[in-house]
């Protein structure tokens, strides 16, 4: 059996960098993660333009959050399958349209909570 770590603080330190150079990587070099980040900045943006209730706030930041996740997951999963297997793969298909359904349904979630919290409030302001 593997011999247990000792709890270090140096190490809980150091997993926040290589989580914060992920996130780097998503956003920098990803275009679907610059995608995001650009679509993230803009309904924040009309979020306070609106002036959302606590609860539409948490609705739309807990859909973005939903999206990323999905979306880094995804992008993780497909880097993974092209350094284990580059050529095509019949599984290797399957392993990243399944990957790339967990982003289907997150943002057709966004996209629904997106229209259910924002357009009335458009609406009121023609
Ligand atoms: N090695 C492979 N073997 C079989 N099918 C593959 C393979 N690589 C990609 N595909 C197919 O092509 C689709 C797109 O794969 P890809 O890795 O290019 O994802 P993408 O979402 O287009 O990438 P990106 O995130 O870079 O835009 C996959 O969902 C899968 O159906």
């Amino acid at each position: 059996m593997e011999e247990e770590k000792k709890f270090s603080v140096l190490d809980r330190i150091k997993s926040f960098k290589y989580a914060f150079n992920g996130l780097r990587l998503f956003f920098a070099n990803d275009h679907n993660g610059r995608v995001h980040l650009f679509a993230a900045i803009a309904a924040i943006a009309l979020s306070f333009y609106l002036k959302l209730s606590n609860l539409e706030w948490i609705a739309i930041l807990s859909v973005i959050a939903a999206v990323m996740v999905a979306e880094i997951i995804n992008s993780a999963i497909e880097k993974l399958a092209d350094v284990i297997y580059p050529d095509y793969h019949p599984k290797i298909k399957v392993v990243k349209d399944l990957a790339a359904a967990a982003v289907l349904i997150a943002a057709f979630l966004a996209i629904a909570v997106g229209a259910i919290v924002f357009i009335p409030k458009l609406l009121l302001r023609l």
